[in-house]
Formats: structure tokens, C-alpha cells, sequence
């Protein structure tokens, strides 16, 4: 099944445009995982069975893996999430990109070693460099708006008339939807600018980072990205999610964020 399909399959099946994001960060695990074998994986396990039923989407950030080498659990995660969970559209946020031969690799790596529905790019390098992903089933999703202040430095700067972001958007639309299923990424922060690309790229799922600890208003990301039918995005929460309480009960305070956070993510009507 495609990555579109996927996601509508989700959506259906949770009612819910909340992801949990797994940025798992041994520093803040309780104490009973300290020094435990297979820490990481067992967090992750523990906060993606205690939210499972709420969410359309996970979203594990490599990078939290590579810097404890923990790529190897972090493919366990990803089979257990496809297996014990296949309404649940797994996302691996990477924000690759490179030259077609080395963007082969990347592809590999997210929907071959770890199986992903679909990957987080980064599109500076251009419609060729997304080619490579596109010789698979998997998704692309295109980092536009993203929600840190900083964005601004490039992503706004006047593009023929246009902020970068919006032709951005355009490309993504336009172009790469040509050759396979793709989605943006645009922050909770700029919920003006999530508007502005709604209305740029029809029905493509939009990843939306930034609500929790970077204090994006959830309601007004839902009011200016959601699509007619209310679905359409995959609202994202790390930190807020997997570190709501550092003891024993990190996987039920866990819940209880992601029942807010799915709550104040609910489009009207739902
Ligand atoms: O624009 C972007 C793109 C990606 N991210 C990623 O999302 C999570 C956010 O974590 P929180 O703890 O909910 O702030 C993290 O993995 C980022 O790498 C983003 O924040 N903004």
C-alpha cells in the first residue's frame, strides 16, 4: 500500500491527526531504564504500546538513534511498530539529501532497513536528488516551513516573487508529485504559513512539527492546514509525549499528554 493510502488508513482508523514523535534521549529516561539493556528500545516500545490507539503516525528521528548507536534497535522498533500496529503510518524523519547516486542509499536505508512509510527530505538539492526514493513505495515528505525561528533565514527569503517556502511547496506539488506520493513538512509555529501552503498543495499531507515543547498552538495548526475533511496532517509531538514524567510512570504520563495533545488536535466535527 502507498504512503497516501497508508495515511488515510490511519487517519480512519484513529480519528486522531496526532504523531507521536520518538527522539528517545537516554539522559532523560527514567530511572528504572538507567544503565537497563536495551534501554532505548524498551522506552520506545513502552511509550509507542501506552499511545498506539491515539495516534495516525510515529515518527522516530534518526539522529537520536545514530548518536547512541542504536540504529540496529532502532529497526526492531520500526518492524515491532509495522507488526503489532499496521494502521499506524510509520514516518522516519531523517531530513536526507544528496546527489541521485548517494540518495539511492538514503532511500535504502528508510523503506528497505527500516521500513518506513515514508521519509522526511530535505529538498535543497532539487527534483533529481528526490528521484531515487521515488523507484520505491514509500512517501516523500519535503521539508518547507520548518518550525524553528531560524527557518526564516532561507525559507522566506523573495523567490521571483514569493517566499522560497511557498515555490518550494509549488515544486513539490507540481513537480515531484509526478513521480510519486510526497507531503511537506511545515511547522505548528507558523500557522500563517501552514495556510499559505494549504492552499498551494491541495490534498498532500502535510507533517507538522512544533506543537508541545516548542509551543505551537495545536487548533490553530488544525484550523490552517486541515483539508475540507478535516484530515490531512500529521500533527507531531516529541518531547512533551516521551518525557510528560521521568518515573516509573513515564508510559501512562505519557497517555495522558497524548490524549491531550489528540484532543486539542481534533478538528471540529470529529
Ligand atoms: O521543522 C521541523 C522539522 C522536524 N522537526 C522534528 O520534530 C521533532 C520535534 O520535537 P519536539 O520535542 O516535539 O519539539 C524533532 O524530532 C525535530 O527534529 C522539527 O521540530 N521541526
Amino acid at each position: 500500500m502507498g504512503f497516501h493510502a497508508q495515511l488515510e488508513r490511519s487517519w480512519t482508523a484513529s480519528n486522531s491527526l496526532l504523531c507521536v514523535g520518538l527522539d528517545p534521549d537516554p539522559a532523560r529516561f527514567p530511572a528504572l531504564l538507567d544503565g537497563a539493556p536495551d534501554a532505548i528500545y524498551r522506552f520506545c516500545v513502552a511509550i509507542v504500546d501506552a499511545t498506539a490507539d491515539l495516534v495516525c503516525a510515529f515518527k522516530p528521528q534518526i539522529a537520536y538513534f545514530a548518536s547512541q548507536r542504536a540504529e540496529e534497535p532502532l529497526e526492531r522498533i520500526c518492524t515491532y511498530i509495522r507488526e503489532q500496529y499496521p494502521d499506524v503510518t510509520l514516518v522516519l524523519d531523517a531530513k536526507r539529501g544528496d546527489i541521485g547516486s548517494t540518495a539511492e542509499h538514503y532511500a535504502r536505508e528508510a523503506f528497505g532497513r527500516y521500513g518506513a512509510h515514508a521519509v522526511t527530505v530535505n529538498p535543497y538539492l532539487g527534483t533529481d536528488s528526490a528521484l531515487p526514493y521515488f523507484e520505491h513505495e514509500g512517501g516523500v515528505i519535503a521539508l518547507c516551513r520548518t518550525s524553528n525561528p531560524g527557518g526564516d533565514d532561507l525559507q522566506n527569503l523573495d523567490c521571483g516573487g514569493e517566499p522560497l517556502f511557498v515555490r518550494t511547496a509549488r515544486m513539490v506539488a507540481e513537480q515531484w508529485s509526478q513521480h510519486g506520493e510526497c507531503g511537506l513538512v511545515v511547522g505548528a509555529t507558523y500557522p500563517g504559513e501552514l495556510e499559505r501552503v494549504r492552499g498551494v498543495v491541495g490534498d498532500l499531507p502535510i507533517l507538522v512539527p512544533g506543537i508541545g515543547a516548542q509551543g505551537g498552538d495545536p487548533a490553530a495548526a488544525v484550523k490552517a492546514g486541515a483539508r475540507d475533511d478535516g484530515r490531512g496532517l500529521m500533527i507531531s509531538s516529541s518531547r512533551a509525549v516521551l518525557y510528560a514524567s521521568n518515573g516509573d510512570d513515564f508510559a501512562e504520563a505519557a497517555r495522558r499528554t497524548a490524549i491531550e495533545s489528540r484532543l486539542a488536535t481534533l478538528p471540529a466535527g470529529w
